[in-house]
């Protein structure tokens, strides 16, 4: 019977067929030109993605975690730039977007850098420390469901996973939009917060990226 592929695995051929093996960058630019040229698809995208970028390089974490892995272009953006030896995580629930992730990851040459984890974020962000070894995240990137952002950076709080100084960055806080999360850490004495404007992926639509440090 024929079953008609999904979004991600027609990413993943665009990726295979353009981008040359190793290369980040090369990964980067064809799926920003499958966006604009083929399908919109939901990835940070080129414009935030600079804005991600120069907040990875000014963090320079040594422990990362990544919430909504979707098809891994955020997470090639971040593995390229971190450190050796930088303990990355993300989180992907969704078992066919994890496959599609791993082989996109693996084309960029970065396999090495990121571990790409199946499951939920509430379930597995109280596990981070006894299933991988982490104490805190000095760097954390929110990309999943919006009505999660708020309940997860409670995790956060709660298992202790925060210290002085981690760095949240949230994508589409304007659009989709995370209301109850912006408001929370906008009214919170326990962050300090930066928005930076800019637009929804490959689109003129306003949405923006909330950078939020935790005072401790
Ligand atoms: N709690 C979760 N734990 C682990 N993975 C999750 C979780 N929630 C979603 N995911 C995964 O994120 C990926 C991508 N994703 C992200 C969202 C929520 N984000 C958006 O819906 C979104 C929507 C638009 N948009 O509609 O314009 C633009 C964006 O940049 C977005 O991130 N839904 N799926 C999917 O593979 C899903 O399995
Ligand atoms: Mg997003």
């Amino acid at each position: 019977t024929f079953t008609r592929s999904t979004r991600p695995q027609r990413m993943l051929k665009a990726v295979q067929k353009n981008a040359t093996k190793g290369s980040p960058e090369s990964v980067i630019s064809a799926i920003d030109y499958f966006c604009k040229h083929s399908e919109w698809a939901m990835n940070v995208g080129d414009e935030k993605g600079s804005i991600l970028d120069s907040v990875v390089t000014e963090v320079n974490p040594s422990t990362v975690l990544e919430l909504g892995t979707y098809c891994g272009y955020s997470t090639v953006r971040i593995a390229r730039l971190l450190s050796p030896g930088t303990k990355f995580i993300t989180l992907e629930f969704n078992p066919a977007n994890v496959t599609v992730a791993r082989q996109i990851i693996a084309h960029a040459g970065l396999q090495d850098k990121v571990t790409v984890v199946e499951g939920s974020s509430g379930d597995l962000i109280p596990q981070m420390k006894e299933r991988f070894g982490i104490t805190t995240f000095d760097f954390i990137f929110l990309d999943h469901w919006k009505d999660r952002y708020l309940p997860d950076i409670k995790l956060f709080e709660e298992c202790g996973l925060l210290r002085k100084g981690s760095v949240l960055l949230a994508d589409n806080v304007i659009c989709p939009g995370a209301p109850e999360y912006l408001e929370y850490v906008r009214n919170s004495p326990r962050y300090e917060n930066r928005y930076y404007p800019a637009h929804l992926e490959y689109t003129k639509v306003e949405d923006g990226l909330e950078k939020s440090v935790f005072l401790g």
